[in-house]
């Protein structure tokens, strides 16, 4: 007996979904088990570039979710409303859900997993971190052993393919951006992928797995790539770092000791040494960088977005469910009213995660100065720096800008507070003109 997928969106994921449930040659043996039951889409009239019998289709999407024939309902229309509600009803009628949708787990994810295992039902979300990077299973089940410290990632495909190409062509971010659009990588709404809130979702994922707790969205510091301008890749370029929009989780205490149990989390640009595994990370992949004890470093690089890889993920996802149904179905395991889920599959936390707020960060900086070219401006800036505890590993003028001497200085670890309080002394220079950049070094 087949399992009935329904299919919740026929855009670039859907599509790339449809395209592998369509073309079983060669894959699991498991794809042939399964069967494109119903597509929920919004327009029927919009032309597909996959062939479905007209029939399978359409935007009645509730009557998929609530169908008894349904097994496994795959959201991937995105956005919030109506795909939380959908997911909702979904696990409500006892389907197993399977979605990409970083942006209403990463808010709704404590709503969404509570009442799924209530209802004895997973909601798997491979696709919804890295694209077609096994990254989600990896830490569910393969390193769960570890203790997880940092996971460190490029996680947003669009920002990437955007800054890659900035840096090896100097070209313009709007038509580059546009590229991405083209090509499927960014979001319906370009501004989650450009602002970091797409990376601020998956980090908050990959932390809720990672350290075993809820996320709360809002205390994920987050910055976008906006203000990364040409002369700042340049600078870095000269420096030894390319600069990619990164994500960290780190556990604050490194010893399992130690009482209180904080995280770090962020989402930033961020100047990386050129020799830095994730430095050559380039255009749509992305690599999650994952630090535990006792496996030391474990790197995890792959295409993050796009119609195959992604559907890739949603796949897998589906085949892990369906194997888990064909045992039950065989009478292997025999369950009584609700069924056990599987520990490592499923996702049960109570508990939230405490944040380390963002001005009691360590870490490096890069800052960009414009001041006016006079005797002893330097000077001024160094000493404000050591002034409030600033340490700094280099400053140089590097040359004019609009008749305005161009500084940049780079710093030691120093507390993000320390910084913020010298830079809002320093912009109250008369000799300083304006601070055109700052962002973190790894
Ligand atoms: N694109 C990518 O590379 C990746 C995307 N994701 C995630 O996958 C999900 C889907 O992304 P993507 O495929 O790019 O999105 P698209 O915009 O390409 O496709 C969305 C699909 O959902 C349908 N849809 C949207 N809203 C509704 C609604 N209210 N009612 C009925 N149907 C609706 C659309 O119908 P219609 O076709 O009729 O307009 C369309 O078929 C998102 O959550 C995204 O974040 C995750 C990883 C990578
Ligand atoms: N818009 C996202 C798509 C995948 O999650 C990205 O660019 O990474
Ligand atoms: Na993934």
């Amino acid at each position: 007996m087949a399992f009935k997928i329904g299919l919740l969106g026929l855009g670039t994921v859907g599509t790339g979904t449809v395209q592998i449930l369509l073309n079983p040659a060669q894959r699991h043996p498991l794809v042939q088990e399964l069967e494109l039951y119903r597509v929920g889409v919004r327009s029927l009239a919009k032309p597909r570039s996959v062939a479905l019998p007209p029939s399978l289709i359409t935007t009645d999407l509730d009557a998929i979710v609530t169908d008894p024939e349904v097994d496994i309902v795959v959201e991937v229309i995105g956005g919030l409303e109506p795909a939380r509600s959908l997911i909702l009803k979904a696990i409500a009628h006892g389907k197993h859900v399977v979605t990409a949708n970083k942006a209403a787990i990463a808010r709704y994810g404590a709503e969404i997993f509570t009442a799924a295992e209530a209802a004895g039902v997973y909601v798997l979300l491979e696709a919804a971190v890295g694209g077609g990077i096994p990254v989600i299973e990896p830490l569910k089940q393969s390193l769960c052993a570890n203790r997880i410290l940092t996971v460190t990632g490029i996680i947003n495909g669009t920002t990437n393919y955007i800054l890659t190409r900035m840096q090896t062509e100097g070209g313009d971010f709007a038509d580059i951006l546009a590229d991405a659009q083209r090509l499927g990588y960014a979001e319906a709404d370009p501004t989650a992928d450009v602002d970091g809130m797409d990376a601020a979702d998956k980090i908050a994922i990959l932390a809720s797995l990672a350290f075993g707790g809820r996320i709360k969205l809002p205390e994920v510091h987050c910055e976008g790539i906006r203000q990364v301008s040409a002369a700042d890749i340049a600078y870095a370029d000269k420096l030894g770092f390319v600069i990619k929009l990164l994500a960290v989780a780190k556990r604050e205490s490194q010893l399992p000791t130690e009482s209180t149990e904080q995280l770090q989390l962020r989402v930033h640009p961020t100047l990386v040494p050129k020799s830095h595994p994730l430095a050559s990370v380039n255009d749509v992949n992305n690599a999650i960088l994952i630090e535990g004890d006792p496996i030391g470093q474990v790197m995890f690089f792959g295409p993050g977005a796009g119609a195959g890889p992604t559907a890739s993920a949603i796949m897998a996802d589906i085949l892990n469910i369906a194997a888990i149904l064909k045992v039950q179905q065989s009478g292997t395991v025999r369950s009584h009213g609700t069924p056990v889920l599987d520990p490592l599959l499923a996702c049960s936390h109570q508990s939230y995660c405490t944040i380390v707020p963002i001005e009691a960060l360590v870490t490096r900086f890069y800052a960009r100065f414009l001041t006016r070219d006079s005797p002893g401006v330097i000077g001024k800036l160094g000493t404000c720096f050591g002034n409030h505890d600033v340490s700094l590993e280099s400053i140089v003028q590097t040359g004019l800008r609009d008749n305005l001497a161009e500084i940049v200085v780079v710093t030691h670890h120093v507390r993000e507070g320390n910084f913020r309080t010298a830079l809002d002394e320093i912009r109250a220079m008369e000799a300083v003109s304006s601070i055109a950049s700052t962002l973190r070094v790894l």
